[in-house]
């Protein structure tokens, strides 16, 4: 299979998209590190994953993605177990706009501080083997949704991180793709839990449902693919790839030539 002998991390990957990323990775024959911070779950997980595709095929380790400690320790004992890492699923993600400093903390600083970490083992220049990392962000990565807008500055932020870590990447030889995968409406927990999350603007919770309606849910089956295509697809790096219920749609953004003033 197509990802045999390749090492995947995955964070947030005990619940919702991160469990399904890590499924269809397991199903290319990749070996996964599936990091979450709901231990329980993730131990559940990995007794299931053990019995289907044997103990030697994945680890799981308690990480909080604002921990750098955590970080660097699941990153090592993921180096130290399988000798490095070619694939990282940047999916750990939250929505509560009351807890909105954590919110940031998490889906942007953690998204980021991961990625970091992961360059450590990844870059070819500093002895890496390259690959690919996917941040998931989300449409609301692409345009505004009015009921969290902390969310979707979050959102918008791994956007404009993952282009220029791309760019940057490309610019000086790290060997590594750097793509955002931005879904709309997923029937997660996370999904179920919105009217309860949006704080100030609680009194959008109707209009955001109407919105969810009308585009549909999509399930995390299908954007686990979505996640293979940019795992698989080299020619691919830079892209914020939206998925929605309509079909999948590579974005384009505006370009702004340089020049010099008048
Ligand atoms: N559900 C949806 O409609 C959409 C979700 N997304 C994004 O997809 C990602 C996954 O979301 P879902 O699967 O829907 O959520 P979920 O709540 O079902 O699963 C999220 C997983 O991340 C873990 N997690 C949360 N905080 C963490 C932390 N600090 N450190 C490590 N793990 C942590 C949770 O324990 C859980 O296992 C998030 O980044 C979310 O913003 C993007 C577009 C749509
Ligand atoms: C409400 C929290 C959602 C958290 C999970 C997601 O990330 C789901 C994202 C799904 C859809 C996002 C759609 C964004 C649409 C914008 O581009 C804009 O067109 C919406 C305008 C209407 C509005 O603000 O409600």
């Amino acid at each position: 299979m197509a990802l045999n002998g390749k090492i995947a991390v995955v964070t947030g990957a005990a619940l919702g998209i991160g469990k399904a990323m890590t499924e269809i990775l397991l199903q290319n024959g990749a070996t996964v590190v599936l990091l979450d911070v709901n231990e329980a779950a993730g131990k559940s997980l990995k007794e299931a994953l053990d019995k289907q595709y044997g103990r030697e095929k994945t680890l799981f380790l308690n990480c909080d993605v604002e921990s750098e400690e955590h970080i660097k320790a699941a990153f090592q004992k993921t180096v130290e177990t399988f000798g490095g890492i070619d694939i990282l699923c940047n999916n750990a993600g939250i929505l509560n706009e009351r807890t909105w400093e954590k919110m940031i903390s998490i889906n942007l600083v953690g998204a980021i501080r991961v990625a970091y970490l992961a360059l450590q083992h990844m870059n070819k220049l500093a002895g890496g083997r390259g690959g690919v990392i996917v941040n998931t962000a989300s449409m609301a990565g692409l345009g505004p949704l009015m009921s969290c807008p902390v969310y979707t500055a979050t959102k918008h932020g791994v956007v404009g991180f993952t282009r220029a870590m791309a760019a940057a990447s490309t610019a000086s030889g790290y060997g590594i793709r750097f793509n955002a995968l931005c879904p709309g409406f997923v029937q997660t927990d996370l999904f179920s839990a919105i009217p309860s999350n949006l704080g100030h603007y609680s009194h959008l919770a109707d209009a955001t449902q109407q919105m969810a309606d009308m585009m549909g849910t999509l399930t995390v089956s299908l954007v686990a693919e979505c996640l293979l295509e940019l795992v698989n697809d080299e020619t691919k790096n830079g892209e914020a790839l939206l998925v929605t219920t309509n079909g999948n749609k590579y974005i384009t953004f505006p370009v702004f030539t340089l020049s010099r003033g008048p």
